[in-house]
């Protein structure tokens, strides 16, 4: 198959899409003064990069995507897109949340033409680009269809047919694949693998399931109980596809290094 031929290294040095998080905090308001959900954290996003965010419940990784799309300012330190600060949200950054957010009152094609509106394009042009971006998902065939009409992988496939129309350089992706079956996460990661090759957006992708962080990722970023920093780092070289019985690699031994990290043993006896 070609895709295991793919080396999965990429040119980063004229792509766009950097993303520099600088010094960072976020800090709430909360009932008793304020709550620190992201402690200082300080990282690059290189262009077309693919990382996965993982960490305990409640430890700031919806925070920092937000952050990054410019819906919730840092306390404290600086983001910045290719060298320019993130001020609010643009639509040079996607967002995907688990949940589709498409409007039910709208067909598919529609949807995806919702998110071109901002371009302006001749009506033609924009159907067109519409299509494409879902022929690009596989759903030419349901482009007259409500979203009610669809399955959740579907909804989730026009989700980021709207994104990647618009030709975000950087994607954030917030447990998109969460409210799916395991077969049907399977295809989406397949589909979204092979979607981001051809786009080469930097991808975040916040998950709770560590083997889809480690089938998918180039970079697996862990985050520590809240209020939460970046921990440990690992930059998987694997070609993809991957698999965790056939990869005569060190991904099981980085899952349960993740695990621990996420899990940590308490001595029982310690404990008594
Ligand atoms: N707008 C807000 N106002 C006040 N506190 C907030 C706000 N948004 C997030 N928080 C708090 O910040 C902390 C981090 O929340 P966040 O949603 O970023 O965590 P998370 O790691 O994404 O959690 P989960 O994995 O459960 O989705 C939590 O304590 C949360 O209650």
């Amino acid at each position: 198959m070609a895709e295991d031929l793919m080396t999965d290294t990429h040119k980063t040095d004229t792509q766009k899409g950097r993303v520099e998080i600088d010094d960072v905090v976020i800090r709430f308001k909360g009932r008793q003064g304020p709550v620190t959900a992201l402690a200082r954290t300080s990282h690059v996003l290189e262009p077309g990069t693919f990382t996965a965010l993982i960490g305990p419940s409640g430890c700031g990784k919806s925070t920092l995507m937000n952050a990054i799309a410019g819906f919730v300012k840092p306390s404290e330190g600086s983001l910045r897109l290719d060298g320019k600060p993130i001020a609010g949200p643009s639509p040079e950054v996607g967002v995907i949340f688990q949940q589709y957010a498409l409007f039910p009152w709208f067909t598919a094609l529609n949807n995806v033409r919702y998110g071109l509106k901002q371009f302006g394009l001749p009506q033609g042009e924009e159907i067109d680009r519409a299509r494409a971006a879902l022929a690009e998902v596989g759903l030419e065939a349901h482009a007259d269809k409500y979203p009610q009409q669809l399955s959740g992988g579907m909804k989730q496939r026009v989700a980021i047919a709207r994104t990647f129309a618009v030709g975000p350089k950087v994607l954030l992706m917030d447990e998109p694949f969460g409210a799916l079956d395991a077969q049907t996460r399977l295809v989406m990661h397949e589909l979204l693998l092979n979607i981001w090759r051809k786009h080469r957006a930097t991808v975040l992708f916040v998950t709770h399931d560590v083997d889809e962080a480690l089938l998918l990722s180039d970079h697996v970023q862990v985050m520590s109980q809240a209020p939460g920093r970046l921990i440990r780092h690992y930059h998987l070289t694997q070609q993809r596809p991957r698999a965790f019985s056939r990869s005569g690699s060190d991904l099981l031994e980085i899952r349960d290094e993740i695990l621990d990290l996420l899990h940590p043993k308490t001595d029982l006896a310690d404990s008594l």
